[in-house]
């Protein structure tokens, strides 16, 4: 368990986290949610001790992180991937921190094993790829075995088969017992992922909620149709009780599952259709809505922007 109470800090003028109070509880995928620039690092750097908070507190398992023994065992961390000395081989930078923490050398083959690394363990890792730099900073996260983990943007650059394989990691650690706190600023990611939800933007706590309850109140369903003969097809839905909505580009959309009762009625009516589809709002749009006041950059141009990188 994690818990964050009051977290606040600033950067000369700039308020990078301001007074975020929250839980992360195990046997969960729990995913850290906000725009480029919403303070999700700052709050995991300083939940690792690596900054001070400029007020409030974080407490792993009722400690703070300064006064966890061998705090590896307790929580394991992977916050840049690139912070590993290139010149060591995989097998090495383990080791180094292996000995560091009090942890035996057999925990790092079965690491390098856990990741899909053994074969290239004595390969320096300068050369390794993205990927590869991903999977050696997850060993090292899961080193010390510990009960906590944390990865911050776990998938960012990763190919299709590397994602599904950090999904599936972060799943079955969390189906094991483990607390595990995830950051992204995709929500159609952590969509898949995380059974949990906690939204910040410019430091601030915008939601803390289960995902199937984001769900439940943000994807809603509808159904569009096209048809050469809207009149005639609005007039029998209205005769049904259904409400139609003229959605632009010649097509109709109907709130909430009802496909099959439209398309009963237009054979009763022998009203032809080109198109009768059941459609999901998407979670990305609704998480924009959430944020939307809080996006740090936005992209220049008269649309909305479609995705969150700055510039
Ligand atoms: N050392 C620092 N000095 C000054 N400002 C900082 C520092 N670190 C972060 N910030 C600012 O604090 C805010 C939060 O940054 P942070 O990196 O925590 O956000 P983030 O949600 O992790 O974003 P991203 O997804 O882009 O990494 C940003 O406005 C950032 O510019």
């Amino acid at each position: 368990m994690i818990e964050v109470e009051g977290l606040t800090k600033r950067y000369g003028a700039k308020l990078a986290v301001d007074r975020l109070t929250f839980r992360v509880r195990p046997g969960i995928v729990t995913g850290f949610l906000g725009p480029n620039g919403a303070g999700k690092s700052t709050t995991m750097r300083m939940m690792l001790g690596l900054d001070r908070p400029t007020a409030g507190d974080v407490r792993i398992d009722g400690r703070r992180y300064e006064n966890l023994q061998d705090p590896l065992k307790y929580i394991g961390a992977l916050l840049d991937a690139k912070g590993v000395h290139g010149g060591r081989s995989a097998f090495h930078h383990l080791l180094c921190l292996a000995q560091s923490n009090g942890i035996p050398k057999s925990r790092v083959h079965e690491v390098l094993h856990a990741v899909g690394l053994t074969a290239v363990a004595r390969r320096k890792a300068k050369g390794f790829s993205l990927g590869m730099g991903q999977r050696l900073g997850i060993a090292g996260a899961l080193l010390g075995d510990p009960r906590i983990l944390m990865f911050d943007e776990p998938v960012n650059g990763l190919d299709p088969e590397g994602i599904h394989w950090i999904r599936n990691l972060m799943k079955s650690l969390a189906a094991q017992g483990r607390t595990v706190f995830v950051s992204s600023h995709l929500m159609s990611e952590m969509a898949l992922t995380a059974d949990h939800l906690v939204v910040i933007g410019q430091g601030r706590l915008l939601a803390d909620t289960s995902m199937a309850d984001f769900i439940q109140h943000n994807s809603h369903s509808y159904v569009r149709i096209r048809t050469p003969q809207p009149e005639r097809l609005l007039d029998v839905l209205d005769e049904a009780g259904i409400k139609a909505f003229r959605a632009g580009g010649g097509t109709l959309e109907v709130d909430g599952g009802k496909a099959e009762r439209i398309g009963e009625l237009a054979a009763e009516h022998r009203i032809v259709l080109h198109e009768l589809s059941p459609q999901q709002a998407s979670l990305e749009e609704a998480f924009m809505r959430l944020t939307a006041g809080s996006v740090e950059y936005h992209a220049q141009g008269g649309t909305p922007p479609t995705g969150w990188k700055k510039g």
